[in-house]
């Protein structure tokens, strides 16, 4: 496949080494001011930030070119994206995190979840270590797996970042040089504490997990999760 890079830093780099390993072509790099045509490739892959996503996954769709994003921090702008991609007739797959361990990870979250829904003496947190260069707070994953815990236990209502309240789920974002991305669930009472953890030891999981994405909805139409992709859950 003739594949766009639409962000080429940290993400962007791991992507093309897995592609190219996989036999893939890479058409398009872009960074902030780049010039080019979308319809040079087959399929594209936005990694970029958050103010670049919508108008990087909309040109996409608008040209016809399927598109996966894993940008963070643009989300209140996803509805109007998979109304264009409905309008378009185009395919668009958005995920927080594109490792398999952590959907598997996402899928023990809310088994986990469904389970502490009666137990009223434990105080939940969400905890998530990034490196220093991250924009954004708290992270795509950790918001998708309060988003899990909400679905599954009528306790909790919504999520805040470093603050517990009641009904809210405390997320606590730590920023630390070189940190790929870990994430922590802690249910603590006073007699004990029970913990889930997921740590990338380096961005090859993301990246793999984005280039199958890809090779997966090339030939498709449609919005997708990674549900879709690993038929996992
Ligand atoms: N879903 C997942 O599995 C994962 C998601 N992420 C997310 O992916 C995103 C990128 O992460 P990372 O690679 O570490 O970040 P980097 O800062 O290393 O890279 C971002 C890239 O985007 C480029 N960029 C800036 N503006 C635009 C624009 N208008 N159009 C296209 N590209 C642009 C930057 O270019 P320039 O150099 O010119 O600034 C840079 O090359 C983040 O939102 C992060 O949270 C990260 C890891 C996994
Ligand atoms: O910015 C990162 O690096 C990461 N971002 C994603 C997120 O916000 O959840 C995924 C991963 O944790 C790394």
């Amino acid at each position: 496949m003739k594949i766009a890079l639409l962000g080429y830093g940290k993400m962007g780099k791991a992507i093309e080494t897995i592609a190219l390993q996989r036999g893939h072509t890479i058409v398009i790099k872009t960074s902030r001011d780049s010039d080019y045509n979308i319809n040079d490739a087959d399929v594209a892959i936005d990694f970029s930030v958050p103010s670049a996503a919508f108008n990087n996954i909309s040109n996409c769709l608008n040209n016809q070119v399927p598109v996966i994003s894993g940008t963070t921090g643009w989300l209140e702008q996803y509805d109007d994206i998979v109304s264009l991609c409905e309008k378009q007739k185009g395919a668009f797959i958005y995920a927080s995190n594109f490792s398999l361990g952590v959907n598997i990870f996402f899928e023990l979250n809310e088994t986990l979840a469904k389970m502490m829904a009666k137990l009223n003496d434990y105080k939940l947190d969400i905890e998530e270590i990034h490196h220093t260069q991250k924009l954004d707070a708290p992270s795509g994953t950790a918001i998708t797996l309060a988003e899990g815990i909400i679905k599954n236990n009528s306790a909790y209502q919504d999520w805040q970042l470093d603050t517990a309240s009641d009904k809210n789920i405390p997320i606590i974002a730590k920023r630390i040089p070189e940190v790929p991305g870990t994430h922590i669930i802690s249910y603590t009472s006073p007699i004990d504490t029970i913990k889930i953890e997921h740590e990338a030891h380096n961005r090859e999981g993301f990246a793999l997990g984005a280039v199958i994405a890809a090779e997966w909805l090339a030939d498709k139409t449609g919005v997708f999760t990674m549900k879709d992709v690993l038929n996992i859950g």
